[in-house]
């Protein structure tokens, strides 16, 4: 049960309810790390020492998706992969989201009280392709208002996210993704976005994971919209609808 302090209007202030909702999740995403690590032959703790996340970043993204009269015509968020390890989801309504399987998207059906949890390109990266991000959207309807609450556990920002040495092999499974810090992964994946500072600012180019064997991490240009050493992931989705302009998301990243 979360116990919270309520300000002197009566309101509960939000920088609490966000961080005793972070800390709470922070556990639950942590414990199911230790079944990831172990579902890779990797010791339980692996992945949680190897990312430092003790001291990770969380990052929480509210959306709040009004009724749109044209559902057909908008888009709530378009495909993308998130950054960061896991993503835990809750929504206040079923039938938003959709994800990419076996190239095509599918609607979700999420059970009542429970978190939706998504993979994402740390874990991607960290477990050299084993565990795929989940690409996925969200869409809009014309009746209600949907919103939802995404939290992501993911490294500091200074820890170099890199496959793990121990799911190597240099003839049948050499590293296919370069080592990047979360810092710099979060600007590239910013500097891709051409509009800041509204719904549009969240549509991430499909350049969400970075691999290439000849990556060095002076030779990539940040700020800059061509990436020469980085291969996108493989998309079957493109997706050219625009996004619905009400759609609004917020975003907090706590260290
Ligand atoms: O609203 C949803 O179901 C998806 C939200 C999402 O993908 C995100 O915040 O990254
Ligand atoms: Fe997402």
């Amino acid at each position: 049960m979360l116990r919270l302090r309520r300000s002197s209007s009566g309101g509960i202030f939000l920088s609490e309810i966000s961080s005793e909702y972070c800390k709470r999740t922070r556990e639950v995403a942590r414990e199911l790390l230790k079944g990831i690590s172990e579902s890779l032959g990797l010791e339980e703790h692996y992945i949680d020492n190897a990312l430092k996340l003790e001291k990770g970043t969380q990052v929480l993204v509210g959306n709040l998706y009004p009724p749109c009269p044209q559902p057909q015509l908008a888009m709530g968020l378009p495909p993308h992969s998130d950054h960061g390890l896991l993503i835990l989801l809750i929504e206040n309504a079923n039938g938003g989201l959709q994800i990419q399987h076996r190239g095509k998207l599918v609607q979700v059906k999420s059970l009542p009280n429970s978190f939706l949890v998504n993979t994402g390109d740390h874990l991607e990266i960290l477990s050299s392709g084993k565990y795929k991000n989940v690409v996925h959207r969200a869409i809009v309807n014309g009746k209600t208002t949907r919103i939802s609450l995404a939290m992501t556990l993911a490294p500091s920002f200074g820890t170099v996210v890199s496959p793990a040495p121990e799911l190597l092999n240099s003839e049948s499974n050499p590293p296919a993704y370069s080592g990047m810090k979360y810092r710099d992964y979060l600007e590239l994946q910013q500097s891709n976005n051409s509009t800041k500072g509204s719904a549009v600012a969240r549509k991430r180019l499909p350049i969400t994971i970075v691999r290439g064997v000849n990556h060095s991490p002076n030779n990539y240009k940040l700020n800059s919209a061509t990436i020469p050493i980085t291969r996108a992931l493989e998309f079957s989705v493109s997706d050219s609808t625009p996004t619905h302009d009400s759609v609004q998301t917020c975003q907090i990243f706590l260290q």
